[in-house]
């Protein structure tokens, strides 16, 4: 077991809050209501596990938290900054500076290096790593140079993670980051945000359907519906090398 040192959510401020989030796509009949006044406030420095049944809102609420999306009700603030009331411009400086993402699909370039990969994001980065820190940070240090293609699932998505850490994020928001892979390699995926998480203070969201990885999370938020069904807080938090699926 790994001793919880997630702060007293109560001395913490906020990483991210929400009040009465919505989202509705589309209008008239066909309309689809994703988010329903979705009240949500996350301290920063903590791992948080999104899980909750398909279509339950968990990717729209991650995608409005990162810039990706707009809400249609509701607000929400990274930090002090209020993210419902941004221009795009202001949007898209915001995920450029403060947010690292990291997809199912790890939407690598094939025609580039690991290295080359990771230093298309740090080329527009205030203060970033070098392509080595980032790639070394996720134990890939002898694939600087290899091509996607000449890596393993696991890899690749651990190239994707040192390309989100690289600009040194504030959040790092992970939708199915082992959704395409098995055991073993997504352990060390697992591992390697764990390990970004303690070691940088990177507030760190992942969405789920693999309820193991619940075990290593600060905080469990459960969805349901579009809403926000349940929090809870972990006591004692177990090594992504303990979860197994
Ligand atoms: N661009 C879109 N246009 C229309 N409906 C959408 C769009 N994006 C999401 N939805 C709908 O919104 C609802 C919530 O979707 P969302 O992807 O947030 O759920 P989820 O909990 O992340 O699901 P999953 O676990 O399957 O990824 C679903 O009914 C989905 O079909």
């Amino acid at each position: 077991m790994q001793q919880s040192i997630v702060p007293d959510p109560c001395t913490v401020r906020p990483v991210f809050r929400t009040a009465g989030v919505g989202k509705t796509y589309g209008s008239g009949p066909t309309a689809v209501r994703a988010l329903d006044g979705v009240d949500l406030e996350l301290p920063e420095g903590e791992f948080v596990v999104l899980l909750g049944p398909s279509g339950s809102g968990k990717s729209t609420l991650l995608n409005i938290l990162g810039g990706l999306d707009r809400a249609s009700a509701g607000r929400a603030w990274f930090r002090d900054a209020e993210l419902t009331a941004m221009s795009e411009r202001q949007l898209t400086r915001y995920r450029r500076n403060h947010v690292g993402f990291v997809f199912q699909f790890y939407n690598l370039v094939p025609s580039l290096t690991a290295r080359e990969n990771v230093d298309l994001v740090t080329d527009v980065a205030p203060d970033p790593m070098t392509a080595e820190e980032a790639l070394t940070l996720v134990g890939l240090e002898k694939r600087l140079d290899h091509f996607p293609s000449q890596m393993s699932g696991g890899e690749q998505q651990r190239v994707a993670i040192a390309r989100a850490i690289a600009k040194r994020p504030g959040v790092l928001l992970c939708d199915e980051p082992t959704g395409a892979l098995d055991s073993r390699t997504g352990t060390a995926v697992l591992a390697a945000l764990q390990d970004v998480n303690a070691r940088f203070g990177t507030t760190t969201l992942v969405i789920t359907h693999n309820a193991g990885i619940r075990r290593m999370a600060h905080r469990i938020v459960r969805f349901h519906d579009g809403r926000v069904a349940e929090t809870e807080v972990s006591a004692e938090r177990v090594r992504a090398e303990e979860i197994t699926w």
